[in-house]
């Protein structure tokens, strides 16, 4: 299949810092690619890349077949970007906001004024063209950003985590939205620190921590490659649980990670060892045997737990 991004070894620094270290991926056509991480992972400064907002500093960057290092305005056109901060004009309705952007684009007031009610109408707020934009929900907001990125039909479209700060009903009809754009052939390449948005959402991802990708692949994959297909979940505080466990557990070669109040247990016949924790004094009320989920490859590979 084409990739339509093909990164290699790429690097970047802000002063002392080094904000991506040696990050390769490629992009198919089509897919939806993820890039999930916490805060500071290189997420958006890969994003702003392959934009054109930062200047590639060391390796390679191909965006649709054209090696880049600063994004020229032939492979922006292509590009629809959906920043993290709103950046509308908020003195504007919400159509007036989609027609001065796409007279910045090129098309006549009438046509930007018919291709942002068509938007409106795809994103599901046609009714309100004519609000100020100051009175619109988190969530109305986001849905217009997205239609604003969508004016000049991109084909490809860049969102830096679109949904962060939106209750779950507003973040489910954004990735409702999103699932429509891909079955119109759109590629989509989101930042995300939800695990759920990822599974969700995602084709293919890698987990981005400290500037580096730590791993590739579908979700299905990654939980494949990384964890056992099994998981206990202990879910009560660490005092209550009995001292000789963790020797019994490492006896029986399971992995046990402290998370909040509980433990995650990796083992390789999670349900045998899971039979036994009533005779070693643990209740198995506070105990969930689980399928492995995204979480657990990400917490297993950075050490700290995402948002889901
Ligand atoms: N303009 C800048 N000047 C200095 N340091 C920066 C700048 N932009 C990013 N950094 C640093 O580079 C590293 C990567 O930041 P980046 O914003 O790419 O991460 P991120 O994964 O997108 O995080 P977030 O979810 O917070 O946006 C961080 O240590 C950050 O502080």
């Amino acid at each position: 299949m084409d990739s339509v991004i093909i990164a290699e070894h790429l690097v970047k620094h802000y002063g002392p810092v080094q904000a991506l270290k040696d990050v390769s991926f490629r992009v198919r056509a089509g897919e939806c690619f993820g890039f999930l991480g916490h805060n500071g992972a290189g997420k958006s400064t890969t994003m702003r890349m392959i934009y054109g907002l930062s200047e590639v500093e060391g390796g390679r960057l191909e965006v649709f077949g054209r090696e880049i290092r600063l994004t020229p305005p032939g492979v922006k056109a292509i590009l629809g970007v959906v920043p993290q901060e709103d950046s509308l004009d908020t003195d504007l309705s919400v159509l007036e906001n989609l027609e001065v952007h796409g007279i910045l684009f090129g098309s006549s007031r009438s046509q930007a004024r018919q291709r942002g009610k068509e938007l409106l109408t795809f994103m599901g707020m046609a009714e309100k063209e004519n609000s100020p934009v100051e009175s619109l929900s988190g969530g109305l907001k986001r849905r217009l950003v997205i239609a604003r990125a969508l004016l000049h039909r991109p084909r490809m479209v860049i969102l830096d985590e679109p949904t962060t700060g939106l209750d779950p009903e507003a973040r489910r009809m954004v990735w409702q939205k999103l699932r429509e754009l891909k079955a119109q052939g759109v590629t989509l390449l989101l930042t995300t620190h939800y695990m759920e948005e990822a599974e969700q959402l995602c084709d293919r991802l890698v987990i981005m921590h400290r500037g580096e990708i730590l791993a590739a692949g579908t979700s299905a994959e990654l939980i494949a490659s990384y964890v056992l297909p099994e998981v206990i979940e202990v879910r009560a505080p660490l005092a209550s649980i009995p001292p000789g466990l963790a020797d019994r557990l490492s006896a029986a070669g399971a992995v046990s990670l402290t998370v909040g109040e509980g433990l995650l247990i990796y083992a390789h016949d999670a349900k045998k060892l899971y039979d036994h924790f009533h005779d070693w004094g643990l209740p198995q009320h506070v105990c969930y045997l689980r399928p492995a989920s995204l979480e657990d490859v990400f917490l297993k590979l950075t050490g700290q737990g995402g948002e889901s």
